[in-house]
This record gives structure tokens, sequence and C-alpha cells, in this order.
């Protein structure tokens, strides 16, 4: 059983998370559940779209719903995981890009980018624990948030590159956030996918742990850093740093939405879609 040090006393882990969680209904949604543990007043916040978590349109919905549900619940804390035991998140849903519906992938890439705006820019601190792999859309979400820990013998990046797609400028802002400006941009251009441990080398990941409830507990332990901030001066700071790159987005929403259409459409990008579509179908039999 998995035991951690709090305030000195040694603590089963499953004390610590079972009993005190309350479900936030009006968050709870059909994709992702949303409880609030009384005692610390931080909210865990689990994807729950199976297998994959696969960033479809109702999911991202779903996911957008949840973080303001928190944000108005004033919590303490956002964590960010999965209801999945090997995968985090495996990020856009491929089929929503694949032969699209023209009206839906626009609605699609505005719900990205307002997951994603509100995630990077929240008031409530947040951090992710990575309980499985987390490709692409999965590792953006992570990476905004501004605390991270991970299980072992995953992997995590932004491997567009690999699948023939260039990721706009918001994820690799997110990306340059987080790592050195060189790591991200060499990890940007091949397209890395990072071992867990290479994640935690390089930084794009603060700490590894055995388990989920671990990693749910470091991520409290974060939370609990702030207990002599105040949360307005906190939330400032955060504000003002992360405020270029949410403003570069904020003002090229529209086009940001039409070139990712007009990308997307693009019979090359279609055609390697449905090739990397195949392969994963493939993989599967
Ligand atoms: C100018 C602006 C331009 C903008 C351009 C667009 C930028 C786009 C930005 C972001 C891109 C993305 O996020 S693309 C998604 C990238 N994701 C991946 O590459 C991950 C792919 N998946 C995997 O590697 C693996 O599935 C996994 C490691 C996540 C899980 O492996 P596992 O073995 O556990 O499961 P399976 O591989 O068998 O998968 C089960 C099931 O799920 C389907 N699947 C997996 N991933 C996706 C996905 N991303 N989208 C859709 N479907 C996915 C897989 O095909 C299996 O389906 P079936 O059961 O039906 O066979």
């Amino acid at each position: 059983m998995q035991s951690a040090l709090i305030n000195g006393k040694k603590l089963c882990c499953s004390m610590l998370l079972k009993n005190c969680f309350r479900p936030l209904s009006a968050a709870s949604g059909k994709l992702t559940n949303v409880e609030i543990n009384d005692k610390t007043g931080v909210a865990v916040l689990t994807m729950n779209r199976l297998p994959v978590n696969g960033l479809n349109l109702d999911l991202l919905r779903d996911l957008l719903q949840s973080i303001q549900e928190i944000e108005k619940n004033k919590c303490r804390g956002l964590i960010l995981t999965s209801a999945s035991n090997t995968i985090f998140s495996a990020g856009l849903d491929i089929t929503e890009m694949y032969k699209p519906d023209q009206e839906r992938l626009k609605q699609f890439w505005n719900a990205l980018q307002d997951v994603w705006l509100a995630l990077y820019g929240s008031a409530v601190p947040t951090a992710a624990a990575i309980n499985g792999h987390s490709p692409a859309g999965g590792c953006l979400l992570a990476s905004s948030c501004e605390y991270r820990v991970m299980l072992p013998k995953y992997t995590i990046g932004l491997n567009e590159t690999q699948l023939g797609i260039v990721a706009p400028k918001w994820f690799m802002s997110t990306f340059r956030n987080v790592l050195p400006r060189r790591i991200a941009e060499q990890a940007l251009v091949q397209g890395k996918m990072f071992t867990s441990d290479e994640a935690l080398k390089v930084g794009l990941v603060d700490e590894l742990v055995a388990s989920k409830e671990e990693a749910l507990i470091k991520c409290e332990k974060f939370f609990a850093s702030f207990s002599k901030t105040d949360p307005i001066a906190r939330y400032l700071t955060k504000k003002q740093l992360r405020y270029n790159d949410m403003k570069e987005l904020q003002d090229e929403k529209v086009q940001d939405v039409e070139n990712f259409v007009s990308f997307v459409n693009q019979p090359t990008v279609q055609k390697s879609l449905g090739f990397y579509l195949e392969s994963l179908k493939k993989k599967a039999k």
C-alpha cells in the first residue's frame, strides 16, 4: 500500500483520498467528472471518454464547462487527470479532422481554443496528474497546467510533425512556457515523444510517482505551497507571465480557426490523417 508523509505524519494514501470527495454536479458532464475534496477545496477534473480520451467536440465542451464551474466555485486547485489506467489523453480525436463536416470542424477548433484559454489562464492553480500516455493535444492540456506529475513508462510530447501536421503558435508557446527554448524547438521540429524519465530530465514534468494516488497527493502539496501566498497577487502574477501568449490567440481567434480549417482541408493533410487513422486501427487488430 502506498503511503505519504504529510505534516510529519505517515498516512496511507487511500486514507487521504477516500471519503472526503463530493461531486460538483453542475460540472460533471457525460465525459468529464469533477470531485471536490471537502477538506482541501481542491477539485479533481477527470476526463472520462474511454478508451483514449480523444479530444472531440463533446469532450472539449465538457472540459470547458467543468473548468468554468471549478473557477466559479473558487476551488483551491484544479487537478486534471484521466479515468483510464494507461492513457491521459490521445490528443485531438483525429476523426474530427478527417473528412470533416465543415461547420463542426470550426466549432471543434473554437472549443479547443476556449479550453486552452480557460485552462492556461485559470485563476485557480492548476496541476496535471498524468497517469498515462499524453501525445499532442494531451500534452497541450498537461503543459497548460502550472505543475505536472507523471507515472513511469508512459510518453508525452507534441508529435504533430510526425503526423504531417504543424502545431499552431499557441501550442508552441505553451511548450516554451515550460521548456528551455532550444529543447522546445528541437522537440517540436522532431515531433519528439519523451518517455517519463526524459520528460523529468528536461523539465517537461516536475515529478515522477508510482501511482495515481501519489500523483494526486503531490498535486495537493503543490497547491498547499501557496498557503502563505495572496491568491489575487498569485493570479495576477501568473496572468501577466502568460498574457502575451493568450493575447496573441485572443487577437487572432477567428483567423486561427480559418487557418486550421484551410490547413486540415488540404488534400495532402487529409491523406496523412487518413493513413494515420488507418495505422492506428490496424495496430488495434
Ligand atoms: C495553421 C494551423 C494548423 C493546425 C493544424 C492542426 C494541429 C493539430 C494539433 C494537434 C493534433 C493532435 O492532437 S492529433 C492527435 C495526435 N495523437 C496521437 O498521435 C496519438 C495516437 N494514438 C496513439 O498513439 C495510441 O492510440 C495511444 C498511445 C494513445 C493508445 O494506445 P493503445 O494501444 O492503448 O490504444 P489503441 O492505439 O489501440 O487505440 C484505441 C482506439 O482509439 C483510437 N485512437 C487512438 N488515438 C486516437 C486519436 N488521437 N484520434 C482518434 N482515434 C484514436 C484507435 O484508432 C483505436 O480505435 P479502434 O478501437 O476503433 O481501432
